[in-house]
């Protein structure tokens, strides 16, 4: 180590020498030609090169500059001794950064790169249209000659692919909403946005733990899966149908997909959408890794409402007669359902990339085929009544008991909770309301909590039962169930002898007919 300070002592002596007799012997035009050379014949000898990354490139800002900052940001709070600190805006982390002329060594594949930030000051202020900032700053990269081959354009890869992930994760997420009532601003930025921090989890989300564990799977596949994509020519995006009856999770299922994945959520307000090109241009300004979520699509997308002229079918425009130069005009001015079939599965789907679509409705069997249909929503979740894994996940979350209070560890516990797993599924209650009778009875013991929820679960299923004139609701769904099987048999026999009934046949045809309008 010695030898190393004694020969760098050394060399700057040479270097000083050789300027100042530069200095008393030559112009000043030579003298910086000679030490052009002399950098030149020093960069060529090095064993190092550099890489500058300057924050404005030409006039335009250099991303690559803001990603090595936030980068770097990761470990400079550890590594050096002066730091700058900022917050950006919508972020609730503080961000860490060198400081002038500041050192910082990385590794990456076994390679070592050191970053300099170098400020100076701006030495006139070139023509731009728009002002430029009167420091200069940039990163200086150094890596060694022999690594430039084995880490470059990898490593740049990394810190861009790193920058972006911290950012998403620095950054509050957004909630977008398009429902700002025809405003003239709201033509301009068509979306508007608040931090978006629903406490909504798959923790705390009441529903049978496989089928949590299943939607997860799926979510993290997708969100994984950019090569799988790519590879098989599809558009980066899924859909998520949730249905069933108020009360019962989807707007909390999208809150803790949301979380799940760290994406923005957009809530598109489809009554405020009067067009498709509108809508074309509400999907072209979201942003990747969201999800862009349609409730009550079922009760949205009337769209008898708007259009004067009488209509075929309540989810598309074509008029009942004739199909003149005005009604197409008429057409091309409001929003069909093809616009929006448009908006989740055309070309136009695919501007962007990482994006979720989620419906949601309470009543699945209104919706058009044609959004049903396969490849459209990959996934229909069904939200359904309290079960009783369900229901001990809510138990947990509003009472606060812990595994072995919800595995039955005293005898009065075990009792309670055997007879709320008779019930809960005559009841037919929804989480919503469980969730009401447990927040009433939250500063209550745990036992007599629990004790009030079975009274109350026990009511509901006392009402239901007479409701279905006595029957439980396992018979109800076995005797439905069977309904079904029947017509599936007899709509197979109609297949295989189609002579025998022309009724089936005349069913089946109409089926058909429907499938092709689809
Ligand atoms: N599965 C569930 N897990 C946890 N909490 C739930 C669940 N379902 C409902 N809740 C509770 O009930 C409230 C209403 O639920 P949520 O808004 O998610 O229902 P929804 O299915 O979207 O209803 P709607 O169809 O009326 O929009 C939530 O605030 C939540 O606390
Ligand atoms: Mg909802």
């Amino acid at each position: 180590m010695e030898e190393f300070w004694m020969s760098m002592a050394f060399l700057m002596g040479v270097f000083a020498f050789f300027q100042s007799i530069l200095h008393a012997v030559f112009p000043p035009e030579l003298r910086l030609a000679a030490l052009k050379l002399f950098h030149c014949g020093f960069l060529c000898f090095s064993t190092y090169c550099y890489f500058d990354i300057t924050e404005i490139d030409g006039v335009n800002t250099n991303e690559l500059y803001h990603a090595v900052q936030l980068y770097l940001s990761r470990s400079a709070s550890v590594a050096a001794s002066r730091l700058s600190l900022s917050r950006g805006l919508n972020s609730s982390t503080f961000t860490f950064g060198l400081t002038s002329n500041d050192c910082l060594v990385d590794t990456f594949c076994g390679a070592t790169a050191t970053w300099e930030h170098v400020v100076t000051q701006r030495q006139w202020q070139t023509f731009s249209w728009r002002p430029l900032p009167e420091e200069k700053r940039s990163f200086t990269l150094r890596i060694k000659k022999k690594d430039k081959p084995l880490i470059l354009p990898a490593y740049l890869d990394h810190i861009m692919e790193t920058a972006t992930d911290l950012r998403r994760r620095n950054q509050d997420r957004l909630l977008y909403t398009n429902s700002r009532g025809g405003s003239i601003e709201s033509r301009v930025v068509p979306w508007e946005s608040v931090p978006f921090k629903h406490p909504s989890t798959f923790d705390t989300l009441a529903m049978d733990s496989s089928r949590k564990e299943l939607i997860m799977a799926d979510l993290k596949d997708f969100a994984e899966g950019k090569a799988f994509y790519e590879k098989t020519g599809r558009a980066w995006k899924r859909g998520y149908l949730l249905y069933g009856p108020p009360g019962t999770g989807k707007s909390s299922m999208i809150a803790a997909m949301a979380n799940y994945l760290g994406y923005d959520v957009y809530d598109l307000e489809l009554t405020e959408v009067h067009t498709n090109s509108e809508l074309r241009k509400l999907l072209m300004k979201t942003t990747p890794k969201s999800i862009i979520v349609i409730e009550d699509i079922d009760c949205s997308i009337n769209l008898t409402n708007r259009s004067t002229k009488k209509l075929a079918s309540p989810f598309d425009l074509r008029p009942t007669g004739g199909c003149g130069a005005e009604d197409v005009n008429a057409a091309a001015k409001t929003m069909t359902l093809s616009g929006l079939l448009n908006f989740t599965d055309g070309l136009w789907s695919c501007c962007g990339s990482e994006r979720i679509f989620v419906f949601t409705t309470n009543h699945v069997e209104e919706l058009d085929s044609a959004l049903l249909r396969s490849g459209r929503m990959d996934m229909h979740i069904l939200m359904s009544y309290c079960s009783f894994p369900a229901l001990k996940i809510l138990m947990k979350n509003y009472l606060g008991l812990d595994d072995g209070e919800l595995g039955g560890d005293t005898q009065e516990n075990c009792g309670l909770l055997r007879e709320l797993e008779e019930v809960i599924d005559d009841a037919e209650i929804t989480p919503a309301d469980v969730s009401e009778i447990l927040i009433k009875n939250r500063r209550r013991e745990k036992r007599e909590a629990m004790a009030e929820l079975l009274e109350a679960v026990k009511a509901r299923a006392e009402k239901r039962k007479k409701e279905r004139g006595g029957s439980s609701a396992a018979a109800r769904k076995k005797s439905l169930g069977d309904e079904m099987e029947e017509e599936e048999e007899q709509e197979k026999r109609a297949l295989e002898s189609p002579n025998e009934s022309g009724e089936e046949m005349d069913g089946c045809n109409g089926k058909e007919e429907k499938r092709e309008e689809d």
